[in-house]
């Protein structure tokens, strides 16, 4: 029979009273999610090593407890500690936890792989799918870590960062082929704020975060060219839509797309002022340039650049996604938002189903 949660919570203190070493976690990026997700891990027991490659950065978390460029008002749990040194960072970690940029995370990995605790499971916190190869995080981290996908997973679901930050409560979504290895990482992170569930569902977990990020794009753009509620519902349906269709075709289970990592993560997303890829979109409506609208974003917004491996996987897979079409028109081909709307709302009429 499986432990109950409260089974495990008791077992997990046992072994620290019994004199078991606590669960080490290296957490590579120091920002808005990296971080937040590094404050989770040790508020759950975890001892965490976060990866940054700013001195300046990785000095003020380990002189003041905090990152002043992403959570100033957030004081970090004495678990966490900060280095610019990878060996370090990765050096007997049970985790090795993964927040940069989706685009560089081929080149970083490569440059860490030798570095690797043997047998660490790696969890990928990102959220968008590479360009030129499509292949989704823990796909990039299996071929270039050279690991087994029992010892990939991947964290998801509605988790705002600065949210999570100021310990809001949250359910998130800890996915690996192994079930056993997902239970460990949902263990690793579980706190009275931050509850995780498992799922085996790797690639709907995957696309649904990657996918959302898209979606977040468009329903920005409605909201920054003034449109209403009923629009921006329209679209986050149809995106979820266009979203467990393309994950239908690519394997995963329908079901992972009405949880947390689909719906959930969707919702949270398109309607937070929060997000970066809601607010990327609103300036876009409202007559930014892309230029102008890269310029003023500070953080990493993966829709922008995943919207075009989106595509790519839907034109591989044969699966229709006009909303992520339309956002790729608008993003990277220059159409105009009121051009791409007349576009969209003028397709051929069909059932819901279709
Ligand atoms: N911020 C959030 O609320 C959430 C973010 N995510 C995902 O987590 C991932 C990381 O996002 P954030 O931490 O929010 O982004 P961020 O933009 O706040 O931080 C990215 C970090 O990567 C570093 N970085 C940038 N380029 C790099 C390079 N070439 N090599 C090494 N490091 C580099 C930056 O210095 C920074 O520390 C993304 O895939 C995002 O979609 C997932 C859930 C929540
Ligand atoms: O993934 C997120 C929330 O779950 C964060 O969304 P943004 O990357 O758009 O800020």
């Amino acid at each position: 029979m499986r432990a109950s949660e409260e089974d495990r919570h008791r077992e997990r203190g046992d072994a620290r009273e019994a004199g078991e070493r606590p669960r080490k976690a290296a957490v590579f990026g120091t920002g808005s999610w990296g971080t937040a997700f590094a404050a989770v891990l040790a508020d759950a027991g975890c001892r965490v090593t976060l990866w940054g490659r700013r001195p300046e950065v990785v000095e003020a978390i380990n002189t003041t407890r905090r990152n002043p460029g992403y959570h100033p008002d957030v004081e970090l749990p004495a678990g966490v500690r900060a280095t610019t040194q990878a060996a370090e960072a990765a050096r007997d970690a049970d985790f090795t936890v993964l927040s940069v940029p989706s685009q560089t995370l081929r080149t970083n990995l490569e440059s860490w792989r030798e570095l690797l605790h043997p047998g660490t499971v790696l969890v990928s916190l990102m959220k968008g799918v590479e360009l030129g190869t499509a292949k989704r995080m823990s796909e990039v981290i299996e071929e270039v870590a050279e690991a087994p996908a029992e010892r990939v997973a991947v964290l998801t679901g509605p988790n705002l960062a600065r949210e999570i930050a100021a310990r809001q409560p949250a359910a998130a979504v800890a996915a690996c082929a192994d079930e056993e290895a997902a239970r460990a990482v949902q263990s690793a992170c579980h706190t009275p704020y931050f509850r995780p569930y498992t799922s085996t569902d790797v690639v709907g977990c995957e696309l649904g975060g990657a996918v959302k990020n898209v979606i977040a794009l468009a329903v920005g753009i409605a909201d920054g060219m003034g449109l209403g509620d009923n629009s921006k519902a329209s679209l986050i349906t149809r995106g979820l839509a266009e979203t467990t269709r393309l994950g239908l075709a690519m394997g995963a289970e329908a079901h992972t797309f009405a949880g947390l990592a689909g719906m959930g993560d969707l919702v949270a997303t398109c309607s937070s002022p929060l997000s970066r890829n809601h607010t990327f979109g609103t300036n876009l409506g409202r007559g930014m340039t892309l230029q102008e609208t890269i310029a003023v974003t500070q953080q990493t917004a993966e829709g922008v650049k995943s919207c075009q491996s989106v595509l790519d996987l839907a034109r591989r897979h044969g699966v229709e996604t006009p909303i992520t079409q339309t956002v790729v028109g608008i993003v990277h081909e220059g159409k105009s938002p009121h051009v791409a709307l007349k576009e969209l709302m003028s397709r051929s009429a069909k059932p819901e189903r279709a």
